[in-house]
């Protein structure tokens, strides 16, 4: 079996074709899907097993902040959704994040996440939402059962982010920025052979 590889077909959505009754639910950009990220998903996942729900990861194209021209990413979408699918999650789900998404209010979004039944959400502490990023996790916390997650930390006792990776890579610092962003040995390779099976039951 490839390292990583967890033996189910996870599936891609865009958001609004999607209903599910139940499910548990992560949200971000998940630029670069970092160690922060990987423990961010997989425990949502591990309480989705646990609830036998199906896990949800909700991301964003373009990322909001390259959208805003706030940042460049650090690997493309095909990237982050092999990263993400060798997690093991059931559903992936592809928010479009056009000009009129951004512009949505944080009560809509909040409707539109009703769509896939979340019987939790899985969040960092510093998650927002909406338009002006109107929305925090006190208010996700009051429309669905909220976890909100503890930063991962590096060795060196920092925050492990997209941000952080981004400068370590801008200063040359490609090593660091790697060991931020590793995962299981062959996980990225894993994720791709998911993703492959997935676009073959879509042309089926
Ligand atoms: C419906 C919606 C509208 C948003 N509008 C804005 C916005 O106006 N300005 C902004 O900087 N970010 C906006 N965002 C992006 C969020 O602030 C945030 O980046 C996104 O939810 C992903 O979370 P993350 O940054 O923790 O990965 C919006 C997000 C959503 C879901
Ligand atoms: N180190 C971390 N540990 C746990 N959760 C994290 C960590 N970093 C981000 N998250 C969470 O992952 C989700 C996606 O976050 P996001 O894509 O903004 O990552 P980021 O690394 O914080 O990016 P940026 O540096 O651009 O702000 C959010 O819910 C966020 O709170």
């Amino acid at each position: 079996m490839v390292p990583g590889y967890q033996g189910a077909r996870v599936r891609i959505a865009v958001e609004g074709d999607l209903r599910l009754p139940a499910s548990v639910v992560t949200i971000g950009g998940f630029d670069g899907v970092h160690r922060g990220h990987q423990a961010l998903i997989t425990a949502a996942i591990g309480r989705a097993r646990r609830l036998k729900v199906p896990a949800l990861v909700w991301t964003f194209d373009p990322l909001p902040k390259v959208a805003f021209g706030k940042a460049r990413p650090l690997a493309p979408l095909g990237e982050r959704l092999a990263r993400i699918a060798a997690l093991g999650p059931d559903w992936i789900l592809v928010a479009p994040f056009t000009a009129a998404y951004a512009a949505r209010s944080a009560a809509t979004f909040l409707a539109a996440l009703g769509q896939v039944g979340p019987r939790e959400v899985h969040v960092g502490g510093d998650f927002r939402f909406g338009a002006g990023q109107a929305g925090n996790v006190a208010m996700l916390a009051r429309a669905f059962p909220t976890i909100v997650h503890a930063p991962v930390l590096c060795a060196a006792g920092q925050v492990v982010s997209s941000s952080r990776i981004r400068a370590l890579r801008e200063a040359g610092q490609d090593g660091a920025a790697a060991e931020l962003l590793r995962s299981e040995a062959g996980a990225f390779l894993a994720g791709l052979i998911m993703l492959s099976h997935d676009l073959q039951g879509h042309h089926a």
